[in-house]
């Protein structure tokens, strides 16, 4: 992790978010055990588990929808519980599955609330809105006028992260943000939103039921099991390389080995140097940075024992079956 991430706007240091201890039951049903976790400045973490394993609740005791029965929650160096709520929502946006939208004002007009709120001129809200949209795929021109039932549930979707980036916080919460569109839309939601991610650096929690999610979006992932309780908290390659024990294993499935191929990027160190492989060897090229997965689809449908790797205009060399293997194995050292 860049080191100048662990400082915040007013020169803060350390995680933007740091559960210690935190317990939360409702009437005799513990929702969240004793639960320990920091997220870094820019970090982008996944919770993920079974469905009433505690993820929902930790997240909205991040923004103060729901008090813990004992720790502390800090953020940006902050005890939220010392922050007036309203004051802390205002630097945190909040992304829901049913994303809440005004059903009544267009497209724009939902997206411009929150910084009209915050008393930005309208002329300045229209023009942060409009910007928002482009950056989440949808073209204001087109959408812009229309309102929300006139839009598909992926567009739907879209218009609530743009609402949520509106405020510009430096923290997102997401409660299963691409959880109500069929898989394809779904998997391009998920890229658009790594691309918005990258670009605007926002520290992320997001939760989902699905592993798939959960190792392809985040920089960690924190299994969550039966009784609220913390299984395991770590990147997705030793996730699913090292699961810490059974429960997780049996989580994160059988074909975690598989997984580990689309979670682990194509490095220059993993390319073999061009000189002796005959030119014949080569199918198409990849670009420095794909999954190895994609890197292995492309070898498997042009039938070639390697394939070669370019870094922009620069021919790298070549990746065979045997970088693959290196890769793989490197990835859980470099990051023990
Ligand atoms: N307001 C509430 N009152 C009583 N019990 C609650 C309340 N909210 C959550 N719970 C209970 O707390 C536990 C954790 O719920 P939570 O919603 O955090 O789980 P989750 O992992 O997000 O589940 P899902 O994936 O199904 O959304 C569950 O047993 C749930 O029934």
């Amino acid at each position: 992790m860049d080191a100048s991430r662990d400082r915040g706007q007013d020169g803060a240091t350390g995680p933007m978010i740091r559960l210690t201890g935190v317990s939360k039951s409702y009437r005799g049903t513990v929702a969240v055990h004793d639960l320990d976790l920091d997220v870094a400045r820019g970090e982008l973490v996944c919770l993920v588990g079974p469905s009433g394993s505690g993820k929902s609740t930790t997240l909205k005791m991040i923004n103060r929808l729901v008090e813990p029965t004992t720790g502390t929650i800090e953020v940006d160096g902050r005890d939220v519980t010392r922050v007036d709520p309203v004051q802390l929502r205002r630097g945190i946006g909040y992304v829901i599955q049913q994303v809440g939208l005004f059903p009544h004002q267009k497209v724009i007009t939902n997206t411009m609330t929150v910084p009209l709120l915050y008393g930005e001129s309208k002329a300045t809200a229209r023009a942060r809105a409009e910007e928002l949209l482009h950056l989440v795929g949808l073209d204001p021109a087109q959408y812009g006028d229309r309102y929300p039932h006139e839009l598909s549930g992926g567009q739907r979707q879209r218009v609530g992260v743009a609402r949520a980036l509106a405020a510009d916080p430096p923290v997102l919460l997401m409660d299963e943000p691409f959880g109500a569109v069929d898989p394809v839309i779904r998997g391009r939601l998920q890229d658009e939103f790594l691309r918005i991610q990258r670009e605007l650096d926002k520290t992320v929690v997001l939760v989902t039921h699905d592993i798939d999610e959960a190792v392809r979006l985040g920089d960690r992932v924190a299994v969550f099991g039966e009784g609220g309780r913390l299984l395991q908290y770590d990147t997705p390659a030793r996730l699913l390389g090292f699961p810490a024990s059974d429960e997780v294993a049996t989580f994160v499935g059988a074909d975690a080995g598989l997984r580990r191929l689309s979670v682990t990027r194509v490095e220059a160190a993993h390319v073999d140097p061009v000189d002796g492989t005959p030119a014949s060897a080569l199918g198409a090229t990849v670009e420095l940075g794909v999954s190895l997965g994609e890197a292995l689809a492309v070898m498997l449908r042009d039938d070639r024992p390697a394939v070669g790797v370019t870094d922009g205009p620069r021919f790298v060399g070549v990746l065979t079956p045997e970088g693959i293997h290196r890769a793989l194995r490197g990835s859980l050292r470099a990051e023990a």
